[in-house]
């Protein structure tokens, strides 16, 4: 981490995804007609530098929550979804008139975690994205908070905004909040608090700074963003965290004069099918491997056999994803298995040669292979 340093390799920036949180958009529970504008226009600077834009926007729940006059947010499930739903069409009329004022067009995509996990609707929410971009048509993101039920949800914008990121392959997310940055302590908190310049390793140093509660109107406080940008630096990508309400803040940062927190991606870049595989895919099961398991699949990129395994835990089918783990549960990556958990259980620990023998039949020397597996953690660095 660094409190001074900032490099910006600004010209590989060409397409970029700016998400927005609640507390920048709104104001008093009503949506800030004046930010939205200035973003806007803001985005429309973007555009004229040839840049191609994808917005990531909070706020409907507090713009429903102002246009039925309740006093605060229901804590009811479905209270809270109809309210968003009222909010999302205010929410995105208010874009569109301001973007409208700089002659662009605007399109509304409202998504599940569903809809990113079937790798069939990932592509076509992917093909539709990049029409929409070719057609210089702003695309306008949110959460279906609608039907979003917790084994569903993204449950933040923030890492909601990381997939959409690794989904465009686009080269930088912008995180906008109501703060200039990651403060090695809340600043709510600590008056001695000091901004970050610059991440370069997402240890637990960091995972601790973030305060888990949100500020009033937001969601996941300092946490999701923070794992948002640890799936994005794992991936090669690096984020930006911003205060939105700093005037021209998008065309400051572009301009690599600007105050805030870069998060420096890793060097190696994995294909966007082994992201979505370790990044974007939720665990189904884990498998725990031995340490020459370790080995082979961590240090030598090789497949997973059965012959590393010890230990199955939760049941899941033929394709599903599984996490594997060291014994002290570290969790190092995750693959598409090519057997369910109950045969897994009658071939762990055994040879490839014998898996026939043990089921009757062999479809695949591998567990999972290595085309299918991402490694997210290396046991070192990794801790859960
Ligand atoms: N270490 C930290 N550095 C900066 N902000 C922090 C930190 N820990 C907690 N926070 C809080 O996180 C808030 C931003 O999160 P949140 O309210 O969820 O924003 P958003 O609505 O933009 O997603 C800030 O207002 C800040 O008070
Ligand atoms: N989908 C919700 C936003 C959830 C969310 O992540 O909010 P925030 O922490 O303000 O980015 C809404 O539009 O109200």
């Amino acid at each position: 981490m660094n409190t001074e340093q900032q490099i910006l390799p600004l010209s590989r920036f060409r397409r970029i995804v700016v998400k927005v949180g609640s507390g920048v958009l709104t104001r008093k529970n009503s949506l800030n007609l004046d930010v939205i504008n200035s973003i806007s226009s803001q985005i429309c600077a973007l555009h004229d530098r040839g840049m191609e834009v994808i917005l990531v926007s909070s706020g409907a729940m507090a713009a429903g929550v102002k246009k039925i006059g309740l006093k605060k947010r229901p804590s009811e499930t479905p209270k809270r979804q109809a309210v968003s739903a009222i909010g999302q069409a205010d929410l995105i009329h208010e874009w569109e008139k301001a973007m409208e004022h700089c002659g662009r067009k605007v399109a509304q995509i409202l998504l599940t975690r569903g809809d990113l996990c079937d790798r069939g609707r990932y592509l076509n929410a992917r093909n539709t994205l990049n029409t929409l971009l070719e057609w210089k048509v702003l695309p306008i993101i949110n959460e279906n908070d609608t039907v979003a039920v917790k084994s569903l949800q993204f449950g933040d914008n923030d890492n909601l905004g990381a997939m959409i990121t690794m989904l465009l392959d686009a080269d930088l997310m912008i995180n906008l909040t109501d703060i200039g940055g990651l403060y090695n302590k809340d600043p709510r908190r600590h008056d001695d608090a000091q901004l970050l310049r610059e991440v370069t390793a997402m240890g637990s140093d960091i995972e601790a700074m973030a305060g888990e509660i949100a500020g009033p109107l937001g969601t996941g406080g300092m946490g999701t963003k923070i794992s948002a940008a640890k799936k994005l630096t794992s991936a090669g990508i690096p984020m930006i965290i911003a205060c939105g309400l700093e005037q021209n803040i998008l065309v400051k940062i572009m301009d690599n004069n600007y105050t805030g927190t870069y998060f420096v991606p890793n060097e190696q870049k994995a294909s966007s099918r082994k992201n979505w595989i370790g990044l974007t895919l939720q665990a189904k099961g884990r498998l725990t491997i031995d340490k020459g398991a370790q080995k082979a699949v961590v240090e030598k990129g090789k497949s997973l056999l059965p012959s590393g395994i010890t230990r199955v835990e939760n049941y899941f089918e033929v394709g599903d994803p599984v996490e594997f783990i060291t014994e002290d549960k570290v969790v190092l990556g995750m693959g598409l298995v090519n057997y369910n958990a109950s045969d897994i259980l009658k071939i762990m620990g055994c040879k490839t040669s014998q898996i026939k023998k043990r089921l009757g039949f062999r479809s695949y020397d591998e567990v999972i292979h290595r085309d299918n597996l991402m490694i997210t953690a290396y046991p070192d660095d990794a801790r859960l």
